[in-house]
């Protein structure tokens, strides 16, 4: 299958990095290497280190821009940033890119089991490497336990149903297959609820894959190394996808940029925060209608771009 995504918010974010010709950028989600190649290009003299969790989109960089010599690649959690700079021997930084989610690629790949289009194993591991799969997920999680990630990470009115509608199916046998969830999530969310509105089981899939890949505990602490690592006047541009992600980014900057965490009833500061960036987008910046029609994808995408200093 050919690996292909069409990068998000591309302008806005090689824009807002504000790259140097001789800089040292941190993509933390090569994908597809749309950002990656651009980043590279406009800094011949520095460098990129383009990180991936999918062995797959390191393997298609590396064929598919063998030409470009600026660009390390390396297979890993973007969790390890501070590890991998410390391997690398990078000091400094001077941007990072977070494009969150997952690829078109590994979204239209029928054996991945990201998607409640086609019928797959329950997979839906970002790195194949991992142990934990959808299917343990599905299979080994008490009604409780689904019900709260469903209701959670999906923003699913249904979750109670849903989790129940599981626990009941699989006392037969294990659920093997997407198109399995898929049913059984059908007749667990009313006729009536599904006339309108996004695919009945979009939801359900959205919560199992960040509890597969453990997407939103790790964003925290991977912008907190990240703003550590750089220089000043580093840009840092995450792209979201959801309201949960966008939260994270946009609570965790607020904090960033405060001068004094103490009570407000306390007369004297006594903490030693220090302002560690200025945010530069007070609102996200989200697709143009053009965008939207060339790549519907991009619908629910917002970036949020903050500096260091
Ligand atoms: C939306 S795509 C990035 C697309 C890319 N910007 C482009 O231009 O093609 C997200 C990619 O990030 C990877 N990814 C997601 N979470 C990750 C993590 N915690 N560590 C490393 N890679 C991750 C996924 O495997 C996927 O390939």
């Amino acid at each position: 299958m050919e690996f292909s995504h069409k990068p998000v918010l591309f302008d806005e974010c090689i824009e807002g990095l504000k790259i140097k010709e001789d800089g040292i950028y941190v993509d933390c989600t090569l994908g597809g290497g749309g950002h990656t190649s651009a980043i590279a290009a406009k800094c011949p003299k520095g460098k990129v280190i383009a990180i991936d969790q999918d062995i797959e989109a390191i393997n298609n960089f590396k064929t598919k821009y063998h030409d470009l010599d600026n660009v390390v690649t390396v297979y890993d959690n973007f969790k390890n940033i501070g590890n991998i700079l410390k391997r690398l021997n990078v000091e400094k930084i001077d941007g990072a890119l977070i494009d969150l989610g997952v690829s078109s690629y590994q979204l239209d790949n029928p054996e991945r089991g990201f998607s409640y289009m086609n019928d797959a194993p329950l997979d839906m591991r970002m790195d194949s490497g991992q142990k934990v799969t959808a299917r343990h997920i599905v299979n080994g999680y008490t009604e409780e336990e689904l019900k709260r990630i469903i209701s959670e990470y999906g923003e699913e009115n249904w979750a109670a149903r849903i989790a129940k509608f599981i626990v009941e199916e699989r006392k037969e046998a294990f659920i093997e297959t997407t198109g399995q969830l898929v049913s059984i999530i059908k007749k667990a969310v009313p006729k009536g609820a599904r006339k309108d509105g996004p695919h009945p089981a979009k939801r359900t899939f959205q919560a199992i894959r960040i509890e597969v890949n453990r997407e939103l505990e790790i964003i925290e602490e991977t912008i907190q190394s990240l703003v550590d690592n750089m220089g000043k006047k580093g840009r840092l541009c995450i792209i979201t996808f959801h309201s949960l992600e966008d939260r994270i980014v946009k609570n965790k900057f607020k904090y960033l940029e405060k001068d004094c965490i103490c009570p407000e009833s306390q007369p004297v500061c006594t903490c030693d925060k220090k302002k560690e960036i200025k945010i530069i987008t007070r609102k996200p910046i989200i697709p143009t209608e053009e965008e939207l029609e060339y790549n519907p994808r991009s619908r629910s995408a917002k970036l949020r771009i903050a500096e260091k200093r």
